[in-house]
């Protein structure tokens, strides 16, 4: 089941100079920075009520950032969804033809295991699945 929209992921140039912008947008600090070294981002998360804002910027040349940038230049990058159950969740997508991106579920950032659809498939939007690593744990 999707529960919730998690987080808007915000692709940025200049982490420093987005988070200071956001901050003065939003009139809050960033709750946490984090470096996901497999996805190649740096990430600084907002929390705006149920859901957050997460800024990325790109921390190597072959980043999905960086080349995001390249193509299309700064802005809204993915929507993710808060879900049950990642690997049901997964196997009901990939049933209703859409293309998982990872076939299994991997560490993303602020304790969640995710899983990226391909844009393609959902008009143009990349979509990342989540979900925390407590409740997986906890099962
Ligand atoms: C830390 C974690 C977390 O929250 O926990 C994160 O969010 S990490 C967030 C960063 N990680 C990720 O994004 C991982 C999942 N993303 C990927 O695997 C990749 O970026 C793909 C989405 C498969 C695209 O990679 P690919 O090498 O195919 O790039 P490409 O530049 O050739 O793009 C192929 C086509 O997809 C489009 N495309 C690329 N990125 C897109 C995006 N974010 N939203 C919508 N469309 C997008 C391109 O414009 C292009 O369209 P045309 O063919 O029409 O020109
Ligand atoms: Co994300």
């Amino acid at each position: 089941m999707m529960l919730k929209v998690e987080h808007i992921g915000i692709a940025v140039r200049e982490m420093e100079k987005s988070k200071d912008l956001f901050s003065k947008l939003f009139n809050k600090t960033a709750y946490k920075e984090e470096a996901v070294e497999s996805e190649g981002v740096i990430t600084s998360f907002f929390q705006m009520g149920e859901t957050k804002i997460e800024l990325l910027e790109a921390s190597n040349d072959n980043s999905p950032i960086a080349k995001f940038i390249q193509k299309k230049g700064e802005g809204i990058h993915h929507i993710a969804y808060e879900v049950e159950d990642i690997e049901l969740e997964m196997e009901r997508l990939k049933n209703e033809g859409f293309t998982l991106i990872n076939d299994k579920p991997k560490k993303g950032a602020d304790n969640k295991m995710v899983c990226f659809l391909h844009p393609k498939d959902t008009n143009g939007v990349l979509i990342e699945l989540c979900q925390e690593i407590r409740t997986i744990d906890a099962e």
